[in-house]
């Protein structure tokens, strides 16, 4: 396991967890040693999204760097995870947007522009879905698995980018919920379909 560090302005965090808005849909990236798709997306409006980037876990090098985390504040998106290594940390810091990341590194990436957008990645043990909705806080990550209703179900799954535990108490509850609700359809079903015996 590795020992993920949280680079976050405080405010911001604060802002992700206070009201339960929901309004945090996050985009994926694949990318591994490379910094250009990222820079493409941030170069976008944000519209209040956040950026995760799998790295691959990679410790080489730098995937973000302080222009397009500006940019990123600039454009209205609320935060970037990283799986992977960042670099001027203290820009970043300066940003009023969440940025997570494993660690920080003074080497650059590559820019060969190679990489997947939009597709699931897999980061600290949680699929992680384009389109789900995101709460980045203090304490770590929590994801959602469907926007529009996640409200009613907190803590689907947690993924913690300290110490990388994921929770998936609540998904469990919403599961036994769904499968009570099936069970309770499928006995309706059951009992309308016995014929009278008249
Ligand atoms: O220029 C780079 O590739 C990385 C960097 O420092 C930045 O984006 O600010
Ligand atoms: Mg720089």
């Amino acid at each position: 396991m590795c020992n993920l560090v949280s680079y976050e302005h405080s405010s911001q965090y604060s802002r992700y967890t206070a009201g339960a808005q929901c309004s945090l849909d996050l985009v994926t990236l694949k990318v591994f040693e490379d910094n250009v798709l990222a820079r493409e997306f941030l170069e976008e409006k944000g519209n209040g999204r956040v950026l995760v980037v799998d790295g691959g876990g990679s410790l080489r090098c730098a995937i973000l760097g302080g222009n397009p985390a500006v940019q990123a504040q600039n454009n209205g998106w609320a935060g970037i995870v990283v799986n992977g290594c960042i670099r001027d940390v203290d820009e970043i810091n300066g940003c009023d947007i969440g940025v997570k990341a494993l660690a920080s590194h003074p080497v650059k990436a590559n820019k060969k522009g190679i990489g997947e957008k939009h597709v699931p990645v897999y980061i600290a043990g949680t699929r992680i879905f384009d389109g789900e909705w995101l709460y980045g806080g203090t304490d770590g990550i929590l994801l959602f698995w469907f926007p529009k209703w996640s409200c009613l179900f907190e803590n689907i799954y947690e993924l913690d980018l300290r110490s990388n535990i994921v929770s998936y108490q609540g998904g469990i509850v919403c599961l036994l919920l769904m499968g009570l609700c099936v069970l309770y359809l499928l006995h309706s079903c059951t009992v309308r379909s016995v014929p009278h015996a008249s």
